[in-house]
């Protein structure tokens, strides 16, 4: 099953405009706030009519404004999972699961309901309202209400946004587990790109109403298209460059040139380092070797950031704060540079991507 979107929606502060042909089986739509996210999810749903397109999922067409066709939510076959879950307060959790097809007209299937309420262990609860049991079984029952529609397609809005890290891990490993046998294709809006990761195959990038790329997930990290869509998926450093020859640049934020793997022709771009893919420098490397001053550190648990300028940039007298890089190592790593203030790193060649610019 596949879908095959092109929707243009004009409000007074905001254009949408999207062309989308996927089959991934499980599509994480990534982007700031403000992107477009949920507007995609709700001209799929029925719940925001675009101004002009197509909506099809499968070989179902819901919507086509060429041939006048738009199908009412309910006759959809789409599976909506709310940002909050939006579950029925004065309802108990066997009604609340049930309500999906009642609100979409259909007579619910009492076994469906009960084979999902045995597989989302919410059986012994069935009795209980919203509020008398965990955030956790919340959202298995509105993902169980989301299923018993039997969708086409199961759209999630941010479905972890309200939940702390720890929480969110392990919902993400239970939402891939209860989604394991599901057929259809599920979308999952995020501004996280770890969600997006540890959740989907595809993801695709959406950016002030537009889709600016898309692909499979590590494709995405190692060859965004766009500056933006580096920053969207978490890369830390970026700063304007232009092209010296087909595989060097200057980036003169940083005070450096950096040796790149692929080969470009444009003249004014951006350069791109992920804080992940920096490495400390062997000795054995031929290229892109720097010595660095760090400047601060972020410590968590289990990694470290180290915010660095490059030692030379220094002495020029560069820009301080745009001359500032993010480093992430493992607190292994951290435990032997702790204490030195100066330090030698390699940035791989595939690691330095020279972009497209498409800020402002
Ligand atoms: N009914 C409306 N009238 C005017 N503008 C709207 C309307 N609905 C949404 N918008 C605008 O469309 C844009 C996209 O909204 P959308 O809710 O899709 O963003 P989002 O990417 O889901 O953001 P967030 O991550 O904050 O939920 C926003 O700028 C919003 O203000």
């Amino acid at each position: 099953m596949g879908i095959d979107i092109r929707i243009q929606k004009t409000y007074k502060n905001f254009k949408f405009d999207i062309n989308m042909h996927n089959d991934a089986k499980m599509l994480g739509v990534l982007g700031p706030s403000g992107a477009g996210k949920s507007m995609l999810l709700k001209c799929i749903a029925g719940l925001v009519k675009p101004d002009d397109g197509k909506v099809v999922i499968g070989n179902r067409v819901l919507y086509d404004s060429e041939k006048n066709i738009d199908l009412p939510p309910q006759e959809r076959r789409v599976g909506f999972l709310f940002q909050n879950y939006c579950l029925m307060p004065h309802l108990n959790v066997f009604d609340n699961i049930a309500f999906g097809p009642s609100v979409s007209g259909q007579k619910y299937d009492r076994q469906r309901i009960d084979m999902l309420m045995e597989k989302f262990q919410l059986t012994s609860l069935a009795q209980r309202r919203p509020s008398e049991i965990s955030g956790g079984q919340q959202q298995r029952v509105a993902l169980a209400r989301a299923l018993a529609v039997e969708p086409d397609i199961l759209l999630l809005d941010e479905p972890f946004s309200a939940l702390d890290n720890h929480l969110k891990v392990h919902m993400i490993q239970q939402m891939l587990e209860d989604l394991s046998n599901y057929q259809g294709m599920v979308i999952m809006v995020s501004h996280n790109i770890d969600e997006a990761y540890r959740l989907c195959d595809t993801i695709a990038v959406i950016h002030s109403g537009k889709m600016i790329d898309c692909g499979e997930k590590r494709m995405l990290i190692d060859h965004p298209k766009t500056a933006s869509s580096a920053r969207i998926t978490g890369c830390k450093n970026i700063a304007p460059a232009m092209r010296i020859n087909n595989t060097q640049i200057a980036v003169p934020n940083w005070g450096i040139e950096l040796k790149t793997a692929s080969s470009f022709m444009y003249t004014h771009g951006i350069a791109a380092v992920r804080a992940n893919f920096i490495r400390m420098a062997a000795g054995t490397e031929r290229e892109n070797i720097f010595s660095i001053c760090i400047r601060r550190t972020i410590e968590t648990p289990f990694r470290v950031t180290l915010i660095f300028s490059f030692s030379d940039a220094h002495e020029n007298g560069q820009n301080e704060q745009n001359g500032l890089l993010h480093w992430e190592i493992g607190r292994d790593l951290w435990e032997t540079v702790q204490g030195q203030a100066s330090l030698k790193i390699h940035i791989p060649p595939e690691s330095a991507l020279y972009l497209i610019s498409d800020e402002d």
